[in-house]
């Protein structure tokens, strides 16, 4: 790890001793100073997991399974490197992902041959991690409107080989009003103020943390989710994931959907079963949340995984 004199926005700082649990500080903690792991997933468009292994151990690599998921894996800080370095990475048949981030493609849980929309999506982590579990069966539209930002994630799903992605260099605030209630799954992982990643030895990701960013993203998200929930049809099922802690950009953000738009769209935060994670917040600030945020998961930063937003909603079926 770099060595560093940074050191993390106090207002920062002080939110987080309001919104982490006593017991849970000191992990949190760790999770900005200390060495992460680094997790991958098996590309299963290209490879299967037990291939992979044999080519990783051929390499004095030995990589570690995670127990909730099959096809994930990871190696030590220390290992990152030889990793790096591997056949199976530059042969595009494992990606580097962190755990957390293949939380949400896995609670969406898309069948092989449905609809799935992708609304934030580059650089295409989830995108491709999407096509896998569909085993490459059926449709994604994949969403993304910054430009420099399309253009990696068509690299990256070219490289990879995902078959059934459609690629659209839009604002994906509109896409509800193009495509009304068409997918069958829908997956908001939204911009945000990365929280969840801050490391100090890497500055850039907090360089430009403040509460102002934290209001401007909220009003994003909300018109994303707005439009998501749009496109989706009666009966189906939306994850909205973020990588930040900050209430305003999560219990917030779906708080005043459901208050709003829960009856007129007929939507509702179903359970998620992660265990040993938190729920969503009842209330932060004076402020309380709609009731069935509880169903929400809260996943706080450690040196296993970056924190986490998860919310699995369902639009009734009419
Ligand atoms: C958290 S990142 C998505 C990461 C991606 N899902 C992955 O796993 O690789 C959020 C993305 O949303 C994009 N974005 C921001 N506003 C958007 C909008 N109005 N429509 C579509 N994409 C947007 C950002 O440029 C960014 O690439």
């Amino acid at each position: 790890m770099k060595e560093t004199t940074a050191a993390l926005p106090g207002e920062f700082i002080a939110r987080l001793q309001q919104l982490v649990p006593p017991a849970w500080l000191p992990t949190v903690e760790a999770a900005f100073r200390e060495p992460r792991i680094t997790a991958f997933r098996v590309n299963t468009l290209k490879v299967d997991r037990d291939t992979v292994q044999a080519a990783l151990r051929a390499e004095g690599i030995q990589p570690r399974s995670v127990a909730w998921y099959a096809d994930a894996f990871w190696v030590p800080p220390e290992d990152r490197a030889l990793l790096l370095q591997s056949r199976p990475y530059r042969q595009q048949w494992i990606y580097v992902q962190d755990l957390s981030s293949m939380l949400p493609p896995l609670v969406l849980a898309p069948k092989p041959g449905s609809r799935v929309l992708d609304l934030c999506a580059a650089p295409g982590s989830k995108t491709v991690q999407l096509a896998c579990l569909m085993q490459g069966q059926g449709e994604i539209a994949a969403v993304e409107v910054v430009r420099t930002r399309f253009y990696r994630l068509r690299a990256n799903v070219q490289a990879q080989g995902a078959p059934n992605v459609r690629l659209f260099l839009q604002d994906g605030t509109r896409v509800g009003r193009y495509r009304p209630e068409y997918f069958d799954y829908v997956l908001v992982d939204a911009p945000c103020s990365s929280e969840g990643r801050f490391h100090l030895s890497n500055p850039e990701t907090f360089a430009y943390w403040s509460l102002r960013k934290i209001r401007e993203m909220a009003r994003k998200q909300y018109r994303l989710l707005v439009s998501a929930v749009q496109s989706l049809r009666p009966g189906g099922v939306l994850v909205y994931a973020t990588c930040t802690m900050a209430p305003e950009e999560n219990e917030a953000v779906l708080t005043r959907l459901l208050h709003t738009f829960g009856d007129i769209l007929a939507v509702e935060p179903i359970p998620l079963s992660l265990p040993n994670q938190l729920p969503g917040l009842a209330r932060w600030n004076g402020r309380s949340f709609h009731p069935d945020l509880r169903h929400a998961r809260r996943i706080l930063p450690t040196t296993e995984m970056e924190g986490f937003f998860l919310c699995r909603l369902r639009k009734r079926a009419s």
